[in-house]
This record gives structure tokens, sequence and C-alpha cells, in this order.
């Protein structure tokens, strides 16, 4: 079977997120898209959100859509969240399955950066599909990296969770930015300082 997983910190998922993993399964005739999010991620910031409820936004993300899954490995492994470490453990339990690891445009110039890149790329392949303001350039990568990723174009979705946590953060809406169920988890739980909808 050829599996994408979707790693990312979902701080909270967002339908860039959601474009990306279904672009990537379009594209590339994934079978299953496995939504992993990161305990700690390895090149930014941590997450505000527990891995507890991060799990809980992408669950209400996927849930209508039979390709979409999710992996809570790096949340109950902890530390912070090598991808080697996981593509070993996929290896080790999936050998006859295919890995391909969806990543926006913007991280493909880093992926030399990335922990045992090396092994990493015999391992699994990388699908990286386009964002606003990355173009998709594989020239600057060493020909075993380069000869390892795959190249999707998606419609610009200019959006992070950065900018949502803060226009959450100052009253602004997020609707729409969210998948429904999303949105409608953060305002039950009153997360990122959205306010509960009034009664009336
Ligand atoms: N709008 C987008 N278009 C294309 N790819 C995206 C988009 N948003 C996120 N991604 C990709 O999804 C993966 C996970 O992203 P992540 O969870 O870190 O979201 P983010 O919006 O970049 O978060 P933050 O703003 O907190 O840094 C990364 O590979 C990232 O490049
Ligand atoms: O293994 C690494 O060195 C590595 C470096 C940067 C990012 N990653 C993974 O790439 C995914 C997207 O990362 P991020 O920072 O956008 O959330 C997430 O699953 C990270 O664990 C992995």
């Amino acid at each position: 079977m050829k599996v994408g997983i979707m790693g990312g910190t979902f701080d909270p998922i967002h339908i860039g997120h959601m474009l990306v993993a279904e672009t990537a399964r379009d594209a590339f005739g994934l079978e299953q898209v496995w939504f992993m999010p990161s305990h700690i991620p390895p090149h930014k910031h941590a997450a505000g959100a527990s891995g507890e409820t991060r799990l809980a936004l992408v669950s209400e993300a996927i849930r209508d859509n039979e390709s979409f899954r999710i992996l809570d490995w790096e949340i109950v492994r902890g530390g912070i969240s090598y991808t080697i470490e996981t593509a070993r453990m996929l290896n080790e339990r999936y050998p006859s399955d295919d890995f391909y690891f969806i990543i926006g445009a913007d991280m493909v110039q880093y992926l030399p950066k990335w922990k045992d890149i090396g092994e990493l790329v015999r391992r699994l392949t990388f699908i990286g599909v386009g964002r606003p303001g990355n173009s998709l350039n594989l020239g600057t990568l060493s020909v075993n990296i380069a000869e390892k990723v795959l190249l999707a174009d998606m419609p610009m979705v200019d959006i992070s969770s950065t900018m949502i946590r803060e226009r959450a953060a100052s009253g602004k809406s997020i609707r729409y930015m969210v998948p429904d169920a999303v949105y409608d988890y953060v305002q039950r739980s009153e997360l990122y300082g959205v306010q509960p909808r009034s009664a009336n």
C-alpha cells in the first residue's frame, strides 16, 4: 500500500494542511494519508496546545474522510520528533508498505538539515506541495535527496497556524480557515483565546 504521512505541529490544523494532504493523495495515488502531530518539532518552537488537544483537533478535521487516519506515535513517544525515528518504526512495523512523507514547499530546501537525511531518503519518499512564496526548486539539493522528492502543485493557500492563533487571540474570526468541526471544537473548548458564542 502507498501511504502518505502528513507530519506537522497542527497548532491548530487548518485548511492548508487538508489541501496539502488531499493534493498529495490525489497526485500520487496514495491509498491513505496518516496525519501525525509531532510532540516537539525539531526545527521550531514547541506547540502551545498540548499533544492531546492537537490530536483531538486533527481527529475532528479528518473524521469524514475515509482515506485520512491519525498516527499518534510521536505524541506517545514524547521528546523531539525526529522523522528518522518514526521512519524506522514504520519500516519495521509495515515492511511491505511504501511511505511518502508530505511537506509544504517551504520545507523542501531545509531537507539537508534533517536528522540522518541520507538514511531517511532510503526509507521513504518526500512529496513537496506548493506553498505561497516558496518556489519548488530541487536544484539546491544533492542528487540522492532530490531523486527522492516528488513535487505537486496546489492552489496557493496563504494560511498558517501562526496566523490563526494570532487572529483568534485578537478576537478575529477563524471560521472557514479551519475545517468546520475544528472551528466548533475550538469554540467549545475556548482554545487559542476564542470566546464561546453567545446564546442569542
Ligand atoms: N498553507 C500551507 N500551504 C502549504 N503547505 C503548508 C501550509 N501550511 C502548512 N503547510 C505544511 O504543512 C506541514 C505542517 O505544518 P505546521 O503544522 O507546522 O503548520 P504551519 O501553518 O506552518 O504552522 P506555524 O504557523 O505554527 O509554524 C509543513 O510541511 C508545512 O510546510
Ligand atoms: O527529522 C527532522 O530532522 C525534521 C526536521 C524538520 C521537520 N521535521 C518534521 O516535518 C514535519 C513538519 O514540521 P513542522 O516544523 O512544519 O511542524 C513534522 O512532522 C516534523 O517532525 C523533521
